[in-house]
């Protein structure tokens, strides 16, 4: 990996600076397995997650998953309480399970991921980060790493500026342009393969892929470059 072919690197959060696709991935479980017992259906799995749900703007992953299993909600609104029977109402249940799990355990970045952006600030390089999640601000502060960071595309922004989520471009195009440095020297870092095919469609430099369960050759046919299982591995 020769870093200086690139002016920025552009890291998704969840799953590739923090271990919080794990807390994700809990949380949406919990609330999908209740949802589901209720309807005779088998539980979510990981192989539900991966496919349907991962690195989706939160509304888009209950949809997705919804029309896996044939199930059709009405959409409500964003203000739904927990417990309504729709897609927000949903995403408002799981979303009060992913930060209580926070607010209990807090977060730390993986160790890899530290060092590499320890390294990258020292070279020069500009950093963003690119995430579908509204709760990527809070993460990163709880994370101690809000202030490594140059500039955030998380899910709040999406909504302000009427952004198309990943697997789309967009958000990671909207920060490259905030960052003033042209996709082709860019670096898009991904563990989900809706990140991954969105660094891809939108050009980019390298997409490289993180394997946090999702799979090498699942991250690979989705367009990644490189697939590496820690960051730690594309040291400078
Ligand atoms: O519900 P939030 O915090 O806005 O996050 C939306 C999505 O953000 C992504 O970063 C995660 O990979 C998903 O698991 C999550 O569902």
């Amino acid at each position: 990996m020769d870093w200086s072919d690139f002016d920025a690197v552009l890291f998704d959060l969840d799953g590739v600076l923090t271990p919080t696709a794990q807390i994700h991935r809990t949380a949406w479980a919990e609330m999908f397995d209740a949802f589901l017992a209720g309807r005779d259906q088998p539980p979510f799995t990981d192989a539900d997650y991966f496919a349907h749900v991962d690195g989706r703007p939160r509304a888009d992953g209950v949809r997705a998953f919804l029309a896996s299993r044939g199930i059709e909600l009405p959409e409500g609104g964003p203000d739904d309480p927990e417990d309504a029977e729709t897609v927000h109402g949903l995403g408002n249940r799981k979303n009060a399970a992913f930060n209580a799990v926070l607010a209990r355990d807090g977060i730390a970045p993986y160790p890899g991921s530290r060092r590499l952006l320890d390294a990258l600030r020292e070279r020069g390089t500009a950093l963003a980060v690119v995430s579908s999640s509204r709760n990527a601000r809070p993460v990163l502060e709880a994370a101690g790493i809000r202030a490594d960071i140059d500039c955030v595309v998380d899910g709040l922004t999406a909504a302000d500026e009427d952004l198309a989520g990943k697997p789309a471009p967009d958000t990671f195009l909207r920060a490259a342009h905030l960052l003033g440095v042209d996709p082709a020297r860019a670096v898009v870092v991904e563990d989900a393969t809706s990140g991954v095919a969105a660094g891809r469609a939108g050009r980019f430099g390298l997409v490289l892929g993180v394997d946090r369960g999702a799979g090498a050759d699942t991250l690979t046919d989705a367009g990644a470059d490189v697939v590496v299982t820690d960051l730690d591995e594309v040291l400078p």
